[in-house]
């Protein structure tokens, strides 16, 4: 590679990289999963990298964990059970406590290693563990869900690698089927569903399980995350069977109060017009979610 770039080759975006410039290399090393990287970027501040893809970088993540959270949580009143499944870095954490209805906040992570280097190299990000109603499950996403009883929570946050590695069977229809099964009636799931310039095909599959496993509402939402592959990234956001919910309205405000804020700084990204703006899709993607 380019002396001092890093490359996001992968099969998952043929013929395409993303590149940051590396200032430094800070981390390296092979957990019973993966291949775990940090660096010093140059203009994105520390990045996370496992298995060669980039999984958030400081300058950005703030669009994907602010997203993939409140688009779920701004669309239930009072949301109170929340699970995170991946999200081992913490920021989905972090998100989650901003909602002072939430009382218990489980996540479950495979790869411990993912945790310590997040606490090590990304504090404004693991800082999510630091409230206290989060209960930290290190192990499959799978198996935990297994022994949740029917109708436990009120939402659930997949926030998962692409579906090649630990997170593959994350994209799967059994998976779908226990998250369904956690859920309360007009419960709400959100999941990371790829690029809509470079994943229909897997897009098109996530949506038509879905369709058929969450009787209540099934949308797409989809955000920009510069150091993402095409600079994009999508959500699958559905509800069980229950009480509607209308997910391009957000009814419940993600909370100002200042014990947060203050903690966790403002919001960067999110807000409820683009809540309500990143379900607006191109036709060439409506064409094929609003048709499954
Ligand atoms: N919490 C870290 C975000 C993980 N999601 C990413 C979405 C884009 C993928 N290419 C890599 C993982």
């Amino acid at each position: 590679i380019l002396p001092g770039w890093f490359s996001e080759i992968s099969p998952l975006w043929p013929g395409e990289a993303h590149s940051l410039k590396v200032e430094k290399i800070l981390f390296q090393g092979k957990s019973d999963y993966q291949n775990v990287m940090v660096f010093q970027s140059s203009t994105y501040g520390k990045v996370l990298i496992l298995d060669g893809v980039i999984q958030l970088t400081e300058r950005d993540e703030c669009a994907y964990q602010e997203m993939i959270t409140h688009l779920p949580l701004c669309s239930i009143p009072n949301p109170k059970k929340v699970l995170v499944i991946g999200g081992g870095d913490g920021g989905v954490l972090r998100e989650v406590s901003r909602h002072s209805s939430v009382e218990q906040i489980d996540i479950c992570e495979i790869d411990k290693m993912v945790i310590d280097v997040s606490k090590l190299f990304f504090p404004n990000v693991a800082i999510g563990y630091e409230d206290p109603r989060v209960k930290l499950h290190v192990g499959d996403g799978v198996a935990f869900l297994k022994n949740v009883p029917k109708g436990t929570y009120d939402a659930v946050i997949v926030d998962s690698s692409d579906p090649i590695g630990p997170a593959q069977e994350l994209f799967e229809k059994p998976f779908f089927e226990s998250v369904a099964r956690a859920l309360r009636p007009g419960g709400v799931v959100c999941t990371q569903a790829e690029s809509i310039w470079l994943h229909m095909h897997i897009i098109e599959d996530i949506v038509s399980n879905c369709r058929q496993i969450f009787k209540g509402s099934v949308n797409y939402a989809w955000t920009t995350v510069p150091t993402y592959p095409s600079g994009v990234i999508g959500f699958m956001l559905c509800s069980t069977e229950g009480p509607a919910v209308d997910f391009k309205n957000p009814i419940n405000p993600v909370d100002a109060d200042d014990s947060h804020t203050k903690t966790r700084g403002p919001l960067k990204f999110y807000n409820s017009e683009i809540h309500s703006a990143s379900f607006c899709l191109p036709s060439f993607a409506k064409r094929v979610i609003e048709s499954k």
